[in-house]
C-alpha cells in the first residue's frame, strides 16, 4: 500500500472509515499494532489527557502515514457508551472499523470497555491482545519509567525507534568552548528527560544528523544549574537558531560532581572517545 503521511487538517472525516481510539503517547510499538489494523481510510483517534511528554501533541503525527484527530479527555469523559459511540458516528459518517486495545475503556467512569464496544458499535471492533517486547508490556508509562531510570535501550526497544526530543538553542555559561569542549544548550519544554548523566546521541540540526554526545542534568561542578548540553563529534557547528531534536541511544555514566574542571575535562574527553568508539563499531 504506497501512502503518504497526511495531515489531520488536510483530510476530510467523512472519508475516514476505521480508526484506532487511545492516549497514544509515545507511538510506541503496541500503538503502531493497532495501527496496522486499519485500513487505507484509516485515522487515528488520539484522546488528549494532558499528560503526554514522549510524543507531546504536536509532535505525534511524525510518527503515522494516518491523520490524527484530537479530542480531549475532560469534554468525553462524563460520555455514557452509546453516547460515545454516538459521537464517533457523527464524527465519522463512514465509520466501520474501530480498533482499541485489550484494556481499552471509555466512558463515564470508564465504566465501558471492548465487550461493551463491541455490543455497542455497529461495525467491526478489533480487539488487540496486550503487546510484549522481549515479555515486558509494552506502555507508556513503563517506557517513562525506564526513561527516568536511565535505560534508554529498553525504553528504545519498546518504543520501536530511538527516543526523539526537540528543544531551543539557548545559550550556556560560555565556559564550555573555553575550558571543556563546545556545546549546543538546549531548553526543552514538554518532554520527558532521562534521567541525569551522559549519554550517547545523536543530533539533527537544519534535517542533518550528527554524532553526539549529551549531558544532561545539574551542573553540579560549576553552577549547579540545570541543563541539556550536545556536543557533535567531529565537526564544527556554529549556533543557530535551529529547533534542535536529539535522540537518545545509550547511557555513558551518571551525573558527577568533581573536585576541578580539570578533572571534569578529563572525563569528558574519555566520553568523547568512548562515544567515537561506539559509533565507530556500529557502522
Ligand atoms: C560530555 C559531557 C559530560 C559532562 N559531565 C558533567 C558531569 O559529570 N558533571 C558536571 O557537573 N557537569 C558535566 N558536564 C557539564 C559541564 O559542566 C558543562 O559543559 C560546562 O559547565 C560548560 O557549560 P556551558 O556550555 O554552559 O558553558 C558535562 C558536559 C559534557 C559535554
Ligand atoms: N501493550 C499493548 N497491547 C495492546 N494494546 C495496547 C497496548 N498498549 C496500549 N494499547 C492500546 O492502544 C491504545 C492506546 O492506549 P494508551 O494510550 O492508553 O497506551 P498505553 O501505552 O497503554 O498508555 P498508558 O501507559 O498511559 O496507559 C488503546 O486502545 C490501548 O488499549
Amino acid at each position: 500500500m504506497e501512502m503518504k503521511k497526511s495531515s489531520s487538517i488536510l483530510v476530510n472525516k467523512n472519508t475516514i472509515t476505521s480508526i484506532a481510539i487511545g492516549g497514544f503517547d509515545g507511538m510506541h510499538v503496541a500503538h503502531q499494532e493497532l495501527f496496522k489494523n486499519l485500513d487505507e481510510n484509516g485515522a487515528i483517534v488520539s484522546i488528549e489527557s494532558g499528560y503526554a511528554n514522549l510524543t507531546p501533541k504536536r509532535y505525534r503525527q511524525e510518527y503515522s502515514i494516518y491523520p490524527i484527530y484530537y479530542y480531549v479527555l475532560d469534554s468525553i469523559k462524563h460520555l455514557e457508551g452509546d453516547l460515545f459511540v454516538k459521537l464517533l458516528n457523527e464524527e465519522f459518517p463512514k465509520l466501520k472499523k474501530i480498533v482499541v486495545g485489550y484494556d481499552f475503556c471509555f466512558g463515564k467512569n470508564r465504566r465501558y470497555c471492548t465487550e461493551k464496544l463491541k455490543e455497542l458499535f455497529d461495525g467491526v471492533v478489533v480487539v488487540i491482545d496486550e503487546i510484549k517486547v522481549e515479555n515486558i508490556p509494552v506502555h507508556s508509562r513503563v517506557i517513562r519509567e525506564y526513561l527516568k531510570d536511565g535505560d534508554i535501550q529498553m525504553a528504545n526497544k519498546l518504543l520501536g525507534k530511538e527516543y526523539k526530543i526537540y528543544g531551543q538553542q539557548i545559550t550556556g555559561q560560555g565556559l564550555g568552548a573555553k575550558n571543556f569542549v563546545p556545546t549546543i544548550n538546549l531548553k526543552v519544554k514538554e518532554f520527558l528527560l532521562p534521567k541525569e548523566g551522559v549519554y550517547i546521541t545523536k543530533t539533527i540540526l537544519d534535517n542533518k544528523e550528527y554524532n553526539s554526545i549529551t549531558f544532561l542534568g545539574h551542573r553540579v561542578t560549576t553552577d549547579g544549574s540545570y541543563a541539556v548540553e550536545t556536543h557533535i563529534l567531529d565537526e564544527e557547528i556554529k549556533e543557530n537558531n535551529y529547533t534542535t531534536q536529539i535522540k537518545f541511544i545509550k547511557k555513558i555514566r551518571d551525573n558527577q560532581k568533581f573536585e576541578s574542571f580539570e578533572e571534569l575535562k578529563n572525563q569528558i574527553l574519555k566520553d568523547i572517545n568512548l562515544t567515537k568508539d561506539y559509533f565507530i563499531n556500529i557502522y
